[in-house]
């Protein structure tokens, strides 16, 4: 039986489609890669533990505004960021900001799962050792075991925890990534097309996770998938040709978007 009334419904909704806290602002964004201009001006807020999934045709800069919000960009030579991003009011390309420290803050899991190749113990332990975040085996037993849980991998992982994380399954290393992201304490997770090289019961396993994830971090997702987005997102935001088209509730945006580029890419008719 169904035990929410009207009223608890109604509210559960206005809560769903409510920006909330801002983690992230992005002002003004533009990026260039050498002469070619890849964002114009975005502005765009990241509310906090949500989960936002960024959608538009390929090419129109989803990936390279998820790079921008841990300085990922600033790995490649031909790149410049304009404009501003902040983490907690606090101005992420300010010269003083330590981008280790940052990666931390903001952690990334890619397309393709990339463990290191070592054990999958020594997968979630290296974070929190190069970062001073344990120092006793005891300690450093417990961050394993925690993140492994917290990413839904423990017990599949646990009587080989010395055995070579790249022997996982595909849907297995990308999860032991999302543990190695939580193992340093991340506020925000970025997550670049996370599921594409899973299947579908591996995809199911990894949105589960990140439904679950949304309780304690602020999550940011590419995805090519109109329903993953659909699945797993509070709030959605549409890029196209570099510009930011319209952001807002997923609901909304999946079922009456403000602009006719929304409404032609969630249908099929571009992308
Ligand atoms: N390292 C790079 N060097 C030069 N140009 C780049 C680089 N990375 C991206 N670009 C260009 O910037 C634009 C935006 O690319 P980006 O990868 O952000 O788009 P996207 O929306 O994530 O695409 P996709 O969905 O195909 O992954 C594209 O024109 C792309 O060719």
């Amino acid at each position: 039986m169904n035990m929410l009334t009207d009223a608890a419904v109604e509210e559960k909704l206005q809560s769903a489609s409510k920006p909330g806290v801002s983690k992230m602002v992005g002002k003004d964004v533009t990026v260039h890669y050498g002469e070619k201009q890849a964002l114009f001006g975005v502005n765009l807020e990241v509310p906090e533990k949500q989960v936002m999934a960024l959608i538009g045709p390929s090419g129109c800069g989803k990936s390279t505004f998820l790079r921008c919000l841990n300085r990922m960009n600033d790995t490649i030579d031909i790149c410049r960021v304009g404009g501003s991003i902040m983490l907690d009011g606090e101005d992420i390309y300010d010269p003083r900001i330590d981008v280790v420290e940052l990666r931390a803050r903001v952690g990334m899991v890619f397309q393709k799962p990339n463990p290191f190749p070592k054990s999958i113990y020594e997968n979630i332990a290296y974070g929190p050792r190069i970062h001073g975040l344990a120092s006793k085996k005891s300690e450093f037993d417990e961050v394993v075991e925690t993140s492994l849980q917290k990413a839904g991998l423990f017990n599949e992982v646990k009587d080989r925890l010395h055995e070579p994380g790249t022997g996982l399954s595909g849907g297995q290393q990308q999860r032991l990534c999302i543990a190695r992201a939580i193992a340093v304490s991340p506020e925000v997770i970025l997550m670049d097309e996370p599921c594409s090289a899973l299947d579908p019961i591996a995809t199911a396993k990894v949105e589960e996770l990140i439904d679950e994830l949304r309780e304690n971090y602020t999550i940011v997702i590419v995805t090519h998938s109109m329903q993953q987005a659909a699945r797993v997102s509070q709030r959605t935001a549409m890029f196209h040709l570099g510009n930011l088209v319209e952001e807002g509730p997923t609901d909304k945006m999946f079922t009456n978007p403000d602009d006719k580029r929304t409404q032609d890419y969630i249908t099929g008719r571009f992308g």
